[in-house]
């Protein structure tokens, strides 16, 4: 018998890209001979409670078209359980797919990832009892992702563009406790970043070099640097090349403890609250077609 997999939909994603790719990526699924169980959501507590319904029904795979949002709540639900997962790229960042090496702007492509049904089992991050499938952001981060999120123009990754800027005018160093596996390192800085995945906001490669199945957190330290330095820093990231800059640190562990007396964490883009914030990582917990 044929495998069975569930479509699952986030129509608004990406300002409607969920629902116009939706049709296309059925149909390329039913062509490779899988039978389709199609699920819209119309909310947001509709991810986790689709993906639950999906897992008891013995489906053999779900596929998940949204953005990073979507994809984070599908996640949590989908962690541990065995089912294999495909992510159909829909949203602004897509910055979890980018991890995978899922094609971004190829529906039909990152559809037949799932008919050929290879699949691989990766790490996701743990943090305030939520599974990361990303970064967590604590820092100057934060702040343009929280700004960036109560924009409503421009659209797309030119908010995170408009909302650095704004941020850059007033921003002052931070000092940080942070505990790598132990070991304790007391410092002032613009930002430190966690996670499995190389990239957040839309591409920006601020973990370059993360492996998502090394069963290891990566860590970056952007260390105190003049606005215009950090301004300069941003284009660099897209292609990873300010990792030789002297202020930019990275480490690699297990168990990272973040303590900043007035940083609120963000991850996957969506808050998760004010540090102190320990992450841990779940090796292996998701299996993704890749
Ligand atoms: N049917 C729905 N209507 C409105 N919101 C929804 C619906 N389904 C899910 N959501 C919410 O929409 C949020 C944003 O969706 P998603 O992340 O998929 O797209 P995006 O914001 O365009 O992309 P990105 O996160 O990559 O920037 C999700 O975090 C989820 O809370």
């Amino acid at each position: 018998m044929g495998r069975r997999i569930a479509l699952v939909v986030n129509p608004t994603s990406g300002r409607g890209l969920g629902a116009r790719v939706a049709p296309v990526v059925r149909q390329r699924l039913e062509a490779g001979g899988l039978t389709v169980d199609l699920y819209e959501t119309t909310c947001a507590e509709d991810v986790g409670r689709i993906a639950a319904e999906v897992v008891a029904s013995g489906a053999d795979g779900v596929a998940l078209v949204g953005g990073d949002g979507t994809l984070h709540l599908g996640a949590q639900v989908l962690a541990k359980s065995g089912m294999p997962f495909g992510v159909i790229p829909a949203g602004t960042g897509n910055d979890f797919a980018r991890g995978l090496g899922v094609p971004l702007k190829d529906p039909v492509a990152a559809a037949d990832l799932i008919v050929v049904g290879r699949t691989r089992d990766i790490d996701l991050g743990v943090a305030a009892g939520e599974y990361i499938t990303t970064v967590v952001a604590g820092g100057f981060d934060s702040l343009v992702n929280k700004r960036a999120n109560a924009m409503t123009w421009p659209k797309g990754n030119a908010r995170y563009t408009v909302a650095t800027l704004a941020e850059l005018r007033t921003f002052k160093p931070l000092s940080y406790v942070v505990t790598v596996d132990g070991e304790r390192f007391e410092t002032d800085a613009m930002l430190v970043a966690v996670g499995t995945g190389p990239t957040y906001g839309g591409g920006l490669q601020i973990l370059a070099g993360a492996e998502i199945d090394d069963g290891l957190l990566d860590v970056t330290i952007i260390k105190p640097v003049s606005r215009l330095t950090l301004l300069q820093m941003f284009p660099k990231l897209s292609k990873a090349t300010h990792l030789g800059h002297p202020a930019v640190h990275t480490l690699r562990g297990r168990e990272v403890r973040l303590e900043s007396p007035t940083v609120t964490a963000y991850g996957d883009g969506e808050i998760l609250g004010p540090l102190p914030i320990d992450i841990g990582i779940a090796p292996g917990a998701l299996t993704v077609y890749a």
